[in-house]
């Protein structure tokens, strides 16, 4: 079994295929650029095999004859422009061509080269940031998304609806939310890096933090999405095509960064006012928690790091990567 992952470059991507690799599997990786330096050198050390192609997620007859070249059987499509309303002023349409051009053209070649199994990487935005706060996000609450990616991420699971029935291929949606760990760094195609990376980048440059409010969520562990993705990929069945996979574990980015001022002494973090450099919670309201118990009661929970072991692992993996992704200021 070969298995395609798109937008293996990218945050996502990344811990997928580190995810798949450590289980031994072949994976083909295709993004727009190469694996960063140091996640090509760690993963030529795990078991599985690793190919990477830099090639064009719209070109249908490239990702076509790819997946014929590499026998794929098997597909998780992460490659996306994870954009703001800022950037959509100006480049609307590469989001869209991105996010629903390259959802078309993989899914529709993965039909006709008669994979296994698709899974799109879809996103807790389709509900909108308007939510009730904490209220829980099954999967058919409805769908509010308040810029051109969340509409695409919506639209794109009613392509594949339309594509599934049509072509006969097996698509299952997993919906993420706030994903953090290791892997994030600035492709410069996702606008707000997740507040938990923020927080570290300060951290790490010894800054003042100021966060608008605490920031409850159920902030989602790479590590964590990773595996849940690959359980959709890999289940011999599934009982529904999407699935939300919020984690039970909600905790507070000021809870994050309590930990944080234990680690880095110098780094100071203020909730509400503060001169300190402000960190961006995605909105002006925590909003709902996205629910994950579609995916819990048929395979499992969604994750098995709470707030302390995800801290842990993410200190100590940052500690034995150079801090990978975290920029130190020019100040
Ligand atoms: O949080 C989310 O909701 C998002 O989380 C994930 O995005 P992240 O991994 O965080 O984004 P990032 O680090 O920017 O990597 C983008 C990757 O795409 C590749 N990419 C992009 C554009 C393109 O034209 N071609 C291409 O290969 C590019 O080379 C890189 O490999 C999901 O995958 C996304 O679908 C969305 O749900």
């Amino acid at each position: 079994m070969t298995i395609l992952v798109t937008g293996s470059s990218g945050f996502v991507g990344l811990n997928i295929v580190e995810h798949l690799l450590a289980e031994g599997r072949n994976v083909v990786g295709i993004a727009d650029r190469d694996l960063p330096a140091i996640a090509r050198f760690e993963f030529a050390g795990l078991p599985g095999h690793y190919i990477g192609i830099v090639a064009d997620v719209r070109q249908e007859s490239s990702i076509r004859r790819i997946m014929g070249e590499h026998n794929v059987t098997r597909v998780i499509h992460a490659a996306a422009i994870t954009s703001n309303a800022a950037r959509e002023r100006t480049q609307a349409s590469q989001t869209v061509g991105v996010n629903l051009g390259g959802l078309t053209a993989v899914a529709s070649a993965a039909a006709q080269h008669g994979v296994e199994r698709f899974v799109f990487v879809s996103s807790n935005a389709i509900f909108g940031g308007g939510t009730p706060d904490y209220e829980l996000l099954h999967e058919d609450y409805p769908k509010n998304p308040g810029n051109i990616y969340a509409l695409s991420k919506w639209t794109g699971e009613m392509i594949l609806e339309k594509l599934g029935a049509s072509a006969g291929l097996d698509w299952v949606a997993g919906r993420l939310a706030g994903v953090f760990g290791p892997w994030e760094y600035r492709t410069g195609l996702r606008d707000t890096m997740n507040p938990v990376f923020q927080a570290n980048t300060l951290a790490f440059d010894g800054a003042a933090a100021t966060l608008p409010r605490p920031g409850r969520s159920n902030w989602h562990f790479s590590r964590d999405a990773a595996s849940a993705l690959s359980t959709l990929l890999l289940a011999p069945a599934h009982q529904h095509r999407i699935y939300n996979l919020g984690t039970p574990y909600v905790w507070s980015i000021g809870d994050w960064c309590e930990r944080l001022a234990g680690h880095f002494p110098q780094f100071t973090i203020s909730v509400g006012e503060g001169e300190g450099s402000p960190i961006d919670l995605y909105g002006d309201s925590d909003g709902g928690i996205l629910s994950g118990a579609r995916f819990t009661e048929e395979f499992g929970p969604t994750g098995t790091h709470d707030l302390d072991a995800a801290f842990d692992h993410l200190m100590n993996w940052h500690e034995a990567h150079g801090f990978f992704g975290l920029e130190r200021s020019a100040a």
